[in-house]
């Protein structure tokens, strides 16, 4: 149960003191080095680890996306992790480029392990690491600060004398000072300078420090206050990449990390669509998608981005949320109303103009550029309103709804929605709108017509053949155009109908295309919608006339429904 009190059991966390912090002002205008943890620390929090085809069918794909350094596992914490090492190396599937970092305790046996693991590779970044926290010293590890120094030191001592011993591979050295952010930040300065004298890094070679952040326990502008002062306090700064490796306990990972690149980190750790420990590690896709849109390119390549999804659903057996940042089914979807109304007319301006910077409300990116089409961008239900509708019978089925006649039809989706309860998708749409409208074809049909003018005469003269409730009746009419001589044709057999409103436009293209007529007419004082389609423009318009009269008609009394006689 939730305490009433929570501040006798939980203590805020103590900031560190830096009053003159300078990130803030700071901005993210270069991609930081990216470093791959989905086989280690994604893979250490599966259900299920990760088998060989699943770790080498992830280790190709992290390739292919662009990473250079991938932590391909502990390999001395498996039989799997060690054998899938050896793999990589003996059957040189690591291209030149690419950089394995493997994860070690600093324990003897297993630093040995993870040398043997190694042998062959050519470029390999060994990381070691121990918890410095005041909490894991007294509790887990019973050491003070010198025996949590000495820890980390022999470790170091005993990597860098493995490596050279090995001078064929091209090695890094990381050093993890693990729970960095509830270390005491004066330690975690000394025991790093520590490691760094007994490896001797230089500018030239650099070696690895990285401060994760291994429980969030605060707001992230801690996190990047600990990063701002550690780097201004360690000596040496220029002879150290300084790595992050943010978690995401309070849901701020992606904040954490890009806050802490603001104030000096020059590398990330973390995983695809955040896999990794408790709530996971920091999204990787997500920071990198975050810089694209600020126009920075982050040099990894997401442009299909589904199908890397799928491949980590895959290898994970773990779904991604619908909800997830630029990737999740849902994420490039709007149901709500004025949402759709406001895509609707920024895509319609982008079409204008495909070359301008990007503007379309709701959508922070275009879903072209991670392989996404606009198909998904609106569905309908019952949260949904005009624009919508339109968006998708304009997309999918070529027609464009005046705006009157869409607002109309509007209320015709809105009713089946809120009858199912349930998503409408463009083919209902489209039955509904036949049914309402294209559908309408009785008490009155259209059979054939025939157009003829004189000479010199601005009048065409129209005959037309109807079925009015299952009889045939021939019309005639005079007008400046086919349409208004029907009118007339209709007037002369008793049924005024005035047209109010006009649009037609060709649908499909080819030997598919089609005319289609939307006609508003004012039929005993009420205005009523009809909409026809044909190959004829003429014909489409006429039979748009029909509908509209035959709407009325269902929309009478029974009684009042007039006979073939009284139409014509
Ligand atoms: C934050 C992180 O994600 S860190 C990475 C964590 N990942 C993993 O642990 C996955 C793989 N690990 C494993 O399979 C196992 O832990 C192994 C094989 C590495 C080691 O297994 P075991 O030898 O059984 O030891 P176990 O993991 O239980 O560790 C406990 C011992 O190691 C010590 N230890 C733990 N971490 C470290 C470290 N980084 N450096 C030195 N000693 C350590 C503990 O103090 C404890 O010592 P004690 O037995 O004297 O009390
Ligand atoms: C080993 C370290 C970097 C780690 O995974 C963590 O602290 O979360």
């Amino acid at each position: 149960m939730m305490l009433s009190d929570p501040s006798k059991k939980y203590r805020p966390f103590v900031a560190v003191d830096l009053p003159d912090r300078q990130w803030p002002s700071k901005r993210i205008e270069t991609p930081p080095q990216w470093c791959s943890v989905d086989l280690r620390d994604g893979n250490q929090s599966l259900i299920d680890p990760m088998d060989q085809e699943r770790k080498q069918r992830f280790f190709d794909m992290l390739v292919k996306i662009g990473f250079k350094q991938i932590e391909v596992g502990f390999p001395s914490a498996s039989q799997t992790d060690f054998d899938f090492v050896r793999t990589l190396i003996e059957e040189d599937r690591i291209p030149e480029d690419v950089t394995i970092q493997v994860l070690t305790q600093a324990r003897t046996h297993l630093i040995d392990r993870s040398f043997e693991a190694l042998k062959g590779a050519k470029n390999a970044i060994v990381h070691v690491y121990n918890a410095t926290d005041p909490m894991f010293r007294r509790v887990v590890f019973n050491v003070d600060k010198s025996e949590c120094v000495e820890i980390a030191v022999d470790a170091t001592r005993q990597i860098r004398s493995r490596m050279l011993e090995a001078p064929e591979t091209n090695w890094t050295f990381q050093y993890s000072p693990e729970l960095f952010t509830t270390t005491e930040m004066d330690f975690a300065v000394k025991i790093v300078e520590a490691v760094m004298d007994a490896y001797q890094p230089t500018p030239e070679h650099r070696m690895i420090v990285n401060l994760p952040a291994t429980v969030e326990v605060a707001t992230p502008n801690n996190y990047a206050d600990q990063v701002e002062w550690f780097c201004r306090h360690v000596n040496n700064r220029e002879s150290l990449i300084v790595s992050v490796h943010p978690h995401n306990d309070r849901g701020t990972g992606v904040a954490a990390a890009e806050l802490t690149l603001m104030a000096g980190a020059d590398r990330v750790e973390g995983t695809l669509f955040a896999n990794g420990e408790r709530t996971g590690n920091v999204d990787i896709v997500t920071l990198a998608m975050n810089m694209y849109t600020q126009g920075v390119h982050p040099q990894l390549d997401f442009s299909n981005i589904t199908p890397i999804m799928r491949e980590v659903e895959y290898c994970n057996q773990l779904p991604v949320h619908p909800r997830h940042p630029y990737v999740g089914d849902l994420v490039f979807t709007a149901f709500s109303g004025s949402h759709q109304d406001a895509i609707k007319k920024g895509m319609a301006a982008r079409r204008e103009d495909p070359e301008a910077v990007w503007a379309v409300p709701y959508l922070p990116i275009d879903p072209l550029d991670v392989g996404r089409s606009y198909e998904a961008v609106i569905r309908v239900n019952s949260q949904s309103g005009k624009g919508g509708v339109s968006y998708l019978l304009e997309q999918e089925h070529g027609i464009e709804l005046p705006r009157r006649l869409s607002m109309e039809f509007s209320q015709v989706v809105q009713e089946v929605a809120e009858r199912t309860g349930k998503e409408i998708t463009s083919q209902m749409i489209y039955q509904a709108f036949a049914d309402e409208y294209l559908e309408q074809d009785s008490p009155m049909a259209l059979i054939s017509h025939r157009l003829s003018s004189e000479p010199d005469s601005p009048k065409v003269t129209l005959e037309a053949m109807i079925e009015a409730n299952g009889e045939r009746q021939a019309l005639q009419g005079q007008g400046n155009g086919p349409l208004a001589a029907f009118i007339k044709a209709l007037a002369a057999a008793g049924h005024d109908v005035e047209i109010i409103d006009y649009h037609e436009h060709s649908r499909g293209q080819g030997a598919d295309a089609e005319a289609i007529a939307y006609v508003e007419v004012r039929i005993e004082g009420k205005a009523v919608f009809g909409v026809g389609t044909d190959e004829s423009i003429t014909s489409a318009s006429m039979k748009g006339v029909l509908s509209a009269i035959n709407r009325h008609r269902s929309s009478q009394p029974a009684a009042a429904n007039v006979t073939a006689d009284s139409l014509v």
